[in-house]
């Protein structure tokens, strides 16, 4: 496959700086120079730093797991692209469906933090997803397209490259319930019509799409083996170091 697979782990509000380094390091023995999965970890903010100097001349990539779209100044509590890139962070998760549930986040606001991370030499990762409710009731496609247009607006065909998407549906986050391949893949290739859509063909064939969602060892393969899936946004099987390294075992050798 051209696009290199992804296997990024969302450590989400887990994991001291102590016990975050430790994990870091464990991951980044096992992720070899050459190797053919690129592989990013995005700790909670106070990490970030200790993190980033233990995977430093390591092949493991940084990623935090928001900013604030303003470079810097009074907004208590937020963190400006000039820092996360001041701890050498070269991802952003945006617009996770947990900061749109408890955080109020539209997908104008993730627009505009996609928008500020590209021109910060952040690359964003635009996560997207429909709830229970909306896949019963047959909007799942219509949900997705919203929130990938909605987070994309204004974003130019040059930049696209630089972002990954991440389809998680809602109800599988966190649930031990997986969309099967299928169920993952339709949604997956539906996404990558709708880049095409706006930015044709040869754009979106590069652009990653990551699957989230109770990923674990267990379920990687056969999710790997979809011809959209580009790699996981993983949760908890990223809190481990046994789980997550098969994680990136199953897409060596889904390349
Ligand atoms: O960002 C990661 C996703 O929300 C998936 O979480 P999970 O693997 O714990 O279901």
């Amino acid at each position: 496959m051209s696009r290199k697979y992804l296997i990024a782990g969302n450590w989400k509000m887990n994991k001291t700086p102590a016990d975050g380094a430790d994990l870091a390091k464990e991951i980044a023995a096992f992720v070899t120079k050459d190797e053919s999965v690129e592989v990013v970890i995005c700790p909670t903010a106070v990490a970030l730093d200790r993190v980033s100097s233990v995977i430093e001349g390591s092949a493991v990539k940084l990623g935090a797991q928001n900013l604030y779209p303003k470079a810097s100044g009074a907004y208590t509590g937020e963190i400006s692209a000039e820092m996360l890139r001041a701890v050498f962070a070269k991802y952003v998760v945006l617009g996770h469906s947990e900061r749109r549930e408890y955080f109020g986040e539209t997908d104008a606001f993730v627009n505009e933090k996609v928008k500020f991370s590209l021109e910060n030499n952040l690359n964003p990762i635009l996560c997207i997803g429909e709830t229970l409710e909306q896949r019963e009731a047959d909007e799942t496609l219509e949900v997705n397209k919203t929130q990938l247009l909605g987070g994309l607006e204004g974003v130019s065909e040059e930049d696209m490259p630089k972002v990954v998407i991440a389809y998680e549906p809602v109800w599988a986050i966190g649930t031990g319930k997986t969309a099967t391949p299928e169920m993952a893949q339709e949604v997956h290739a539906a996404i990558r019509s709708e880049l095409a859509a706006k930015y044709g063909e040869a754009v979106a064939e590069k652009v990653r799409i990551l699957y989230g969602g109770s990923m674990k060892p267990a379920n990687a393969d056969e999710l790997l083996a979809m011809k959209d899936i580009d790699g996981g946004l993983i949760g908890g099987a990223a809190l481990d170091a046994k789980s997550f390294s098969d994680l990136i075992a199953s897409a060596r050798k889904a390349d």
